[in-house]
């Protein structure tokens, strides 16, 4: 019987060279592919987030796939964290440097109340750049972000390393 890392192993394709030259791209798509697999992802994350999260924040676009699901098990909302110009205000937002670019991500400034605990879901963590911001965001609304979740690590890009002032409780499934 194969592990849940060994079978999000096997499934994650590596691109070479794509959004750029030099990047390794890895492919999670094939992973919603496998509803079985999606399942126990889901879980694997509802587990570690159980009575410790007041809110689920999903990152555009990879963060709401499985983000949206671990807020419905946990029965707590799910909060939209979109690229720039995507949401109605009222919205804040915070720009960052990314592996392959830069962005800038907004948040309903509404959404997330005084003093809620949050989790920072997203597919990847490369930089931190953008999990970073999303945690400033929280901490602009009032909120308070206790646990970040990753299906993947790019543990040679260090991004763990921006996150930690935020919060030491970091979920990842898989490190390259
Ligand atoms: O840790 P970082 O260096 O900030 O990089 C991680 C971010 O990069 C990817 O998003 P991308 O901008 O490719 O958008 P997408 O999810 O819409 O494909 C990924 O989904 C993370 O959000
Ligand atoms: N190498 C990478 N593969 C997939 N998503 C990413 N986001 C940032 N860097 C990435």
């Amino acid at each position: 019987m194969s592990t849940l890392q060994e079978k999000i192993n096997q499934t994650i394709v590596d691109v070479n060279d794509f959004p750029k030259e030099g990047i390794v791209y890895k492919d999670i798509t094939p992973l919603f592919l496998n509803p079985e697999l999606s399942g126990e992802i889901v879980d694997a994350f509802v587990e570690k987030a159980k009575g410790k999260v007041d809110i689920v924040c999903g990152i555009e676009s990879r963060g709401f796939l499985y983000g949206i699901q671990i807020a419905q098990k946990l029965n707590v909302p799910f909060v939209l964290i979109r690229k720039a110009g995507k949401l109605p205000p009222p919205t804040i937002s915070e720009s960052y440097d990314l592996e392959y670019g830069q962005a800038t991500i907004e948040v309903n400034s509404n959404y997330i109340k005084d003093g809620a605990r949050v989790l920072i879901h997203d597919d990847v963590l490369a930089t931190g750049g953008t999990a970073e911001a999303c945690a400033k965001l929280v901490e602009k609304c009032g909120g308070k972000t206790t646990q970040f979740s990753f299906i993947v690590d790019l543990t040679f890009l260090n991004g763990k390393d921006k996150l930690t002032p935020f919060a030491t409780d970091i979920v990842t499934l898989i490190e390259y």
